[in-house]
């Protein structure tokens, strides 16, 4: 039987690269940087005040109770402005006016004067005050022609922030995975508003893999669930292709059940099989196979069968087909000691959490029977183990989510 490394390999040599598409920074959420982006402004773009105050030249340093004329006003949003060398008040983000390099906060200054029309006329410093103090400089966050983000990140809040301040309207994007679902099971009920008739079950890992697959920025473009004739599966099979999916995921039939129809159905197509088995606990009987452009996983029903090929297997492969690096595991000290089944990479639910010893724990819950789905509603994190590990041992962990995971640190690849 394959091993897990050896069967992801086998998929990455067939996961294709997707092509890049043109995207508003508005809809980027979740999208993969199909390109470096290079500034092409400076940010700030222009030296302002860090501070409500007044905005002075230094002349190496002004002495505590100097006192200064303030000859302006200038507010955020007000354009360039001569300061013939004299003070001027100036708010928070205003430009600096021309020949002023130091600002002091408001309240650390005495008013002793008021023009006319109310606006300060003098004042006196209370502390001494240097040059440079307050000032945000032009190109001091980011420098033109900087390389700001590099393709293959995936872009978060904290990246459209960025592309936003940079007046960027328009980012080039790895186009979107798209990703065909079959449930399969004749005791699957589909519609979680109906009643469940005898025998039967609502189907939670179409819901599962729809979610998941948002949550990874791929398109669903369809989730039918079927009974359990090879005719519906194939025909379903041929639609999805049809429909030019490139990820088309089975769950259900595919171990040795006499209903288990899945693998001939794919060979009937042409499909040409990876693996099917990996020594992996749970998801032991998960097949993928190579049809036409499409990579086909075909996941055992169990609930945690279908969470770990999601997790484990097609995650890395959009990663792959979206041009970023392999994703990086965290570690954590083991606080329950495991036995597993020798031979198989398991992978168990747990939660981790930082220590009194400032170190990450992880706990891995006691129910992990792959049938069980509410363990999994409580984790927050994978542990990932082949050898027995007592109590204290470094073990291998990973984010429950791929796309979220906290302890991925890896750049993308060409970064
Ligand atoms: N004789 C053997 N029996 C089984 C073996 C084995 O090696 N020898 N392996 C077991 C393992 S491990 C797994 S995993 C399952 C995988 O079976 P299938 O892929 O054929 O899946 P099904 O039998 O269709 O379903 C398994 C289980 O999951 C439930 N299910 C299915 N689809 C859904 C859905 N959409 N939502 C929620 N639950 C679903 C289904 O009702 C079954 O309870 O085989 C073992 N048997
Ligand atoms: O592989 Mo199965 O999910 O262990 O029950």
């Amino acid at each position: 039987m394959i091993g897990y490394n050896d069967a992801l390999l086998a998929l990455l040599r067939h996961a294709p690269r997707l092509e890049a598409v043109r995207c508003a920074t508005a809809d980027a959420l979740g999208k993969v940087l199909a390109a470096d982006v290079v500034s092409s402004m400076d940010l700030p773009s222009f030296d302002h005040s860090a501070m409500d105050g007044y905005a002075l030249h230094a002349h190496g340093t002004l002495a505590a109770g100097s006192e200064h004329a303030v000859h302006g006003s200038q507010a955020a949003g007000d354009a360039w402005r001569a300061s013939k060398g004299m003070a001027w008040e100036i708010m928070t983000g205003a430009r600096m006016p021309d020949g002023l390099d130091t600002v002091v906060p408001v309240e650390r200054t005495e008013l002793l004067a008021r023009h006319d029309d109310g606006s300060p006329a003098r004042i006196r410093l209370l502390d001494a005050l240097g040059p440079k103090a307050n000032v945000r400089y032009a190109g001091s966050d980011v420098a033109k022609g900087a390389v700001v983000m590099r393709a293959g990140t995936r872009i978060e809040p904290n990246h459209v922030m960025l592309l936003a301040a940079l007046g960027m309207a328009q980012v080039e994007v790895i186009r979107a995975p798209r990703v065909a679902i079959i449930c399969t099971g004749k005791e699957l009920q589909a519609d979680l508003a109906q009643p469940l008739a005898d025998g039967q079950i609502y189907g939670s890992n179409g819901p599962y893999l729809v979610a998941a697959f948002a949550s990874l920025g791929a398109h669903v473009c369809s989730c039918e669930t079927v009974d359990d004739s090879s005719r519906t599966f194939v025909a379903t099979v041929e639609r999805a292709q049809r429909a030019g999916a490139d990820l088309i995921v089975s769950t259900g039939a595919v171990s040795m059940g006499r209903y288990d129809f899945v693998p001939d159905a794919l060979s009937e197509l042409g499909a040409r099989v990876l693996f099917h088995k990996v020594a992996i606990r749970p998801g032991k009987p998960q097949l993928a196979a190579v049809l036409g452009d499409a990579v086909v996983f075909a996941l055992p029903g169990t609930p945690m069968a279908v969470a770990v090929g999601l997790r484990f297997f097609i995650a890395p492969v959009l990663r792959a087909m979206r041009g970023q690096g392999p994703e990086a595991m965290g570690r954590a000290v083991l606080d329950t000691p495991q036995l597993p089944k020798a031979g198989l990479l398991h992978f168990l639910r747990a939660t981790v959490m930082p220590g009194d010893d400032g170190r990450l724990h992880a706990q891995v819950l006691a129910q992990q029977q792959p049938f069980r789905i509410q363990p999994f509603a409580q984790a927050n994190a994978w542990v990932l183990l082949s050898d027995d590990a007592v109590q204290g041992a470094w073990v291998t962990i990973a984010g429950l989510q791929p796309e979220t995971s906290p302890f991925d640190r890896t750049y993308p690849s060409g970064a």
